[in-house]
């Protein structure tokens, strides 16, 4: 039995990685290339390492692309990016049916340019039927953003009687997070590259009992060997949830 395949039989595989991919910029420069050059081998990796996460059993994958603090990059690498996303989702488009992979971007569609936007409603509608494998991508997203959309989706709801105020739990909030949490789990590990220790803004809530794991590598040398280290580590978590065993 080969490595991955080993993995895929291990009982405790993440069912949800969350991934923030971080140092495409810095690899770049170490090689003394642009800024686009980063980003393009970030993309490349990113659809390597889907294929590998859920040849192992993960059945959802976040990423998070862009986050809404990214519109303050300069305007030549915001432009690069909204470029390369939509190059990637119609590059990708015939492997997401082939493998039956649902998409499903999250975020503030608002400002992102409308081809872009066009394609990802085209690439939603394409995929919404796929069960079992999910590829969640954060673009134009922010944790607070997030909450702050489902608090006024449940405000919504009670001012016209549709709920009550007592009717408001953790269960009704999940259903209104873009994540829609009550079809998805929340995630069981989240990655963040290049040495950075924080979550910037990305699953506030949906995190909240998330193994969170800090590699130093830089997101473009993210790769199969990384990702199988990873695991060991959260294989060796012992996840309590508040509770003690
Ligand atoms: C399918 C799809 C949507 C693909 C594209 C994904 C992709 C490559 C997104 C780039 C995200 C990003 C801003 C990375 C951070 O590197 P950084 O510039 O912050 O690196 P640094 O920390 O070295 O500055």
């Amino acid at each position: 039995m080969g490595e991955k395949e080993k993995r895929a039989s291990n009982r405790k595989m993440p069912k949800h990685v969350a991934v923030i991919l971080d140092g495409n910029r810095r690899w770049a420069e170490k090689r003394g290339l642009g800024t686009s050059e980063g980003h393009e081998a970030g993309a490349r990796r990113l659809l390597e390492n889907a294929k590998d996460c859920f040849a192992m059993g993960t059945n959802t994958i976040s990423l998070f692309a862009f986050s809404t603090e990214n519109w303050e990059r300069p305007e030549d690498e915001v432009k690069c990016l909204m470029a390369l996303f939509e190059k990637q989702f119609r590059a990708e488009m015939p492997f997401f049916q082939r493998d039956k992979i649902k998409i499903l971007v999250i975020g503030n569609r608002a400002k992102i340019p409308e081809s872009l936007r066009g394609l990802i409603e085209e690439v939603e509608e394409a995929t919404k039927s796929y069960e079992g494998k999910n590829l969640i991508i954060a673009i134009d997203y922010s944790g607070r953003f997030d909450i702050l959309q489902a608090c006024k989706s449940l405000a919504t709801k009670v001012k016209d009687g549709l709920i009550q105020v007592e009717d408001i739990n953790e269960e009704a909030m999940e259903k209104e997070l873009l994540t829609k949490c009550s079809e998805f789990p929340n995630p069981d590990l989240l990655i963040r590259t290049s040495g950075e220790q924080r979550i910037s803004n990305f699953f506030l809530w949906q995190s909240a009992y998330t193994e969170l794991y800090f590699p130093t590598v830089l997101w473009p040398d993210f790769g199969e060997a990384e990702y199988l280290e990873a695991l060991t580590w959260y294989q060796q978590r012992q996840r309590r949830f508040g509770r003690r065993v």
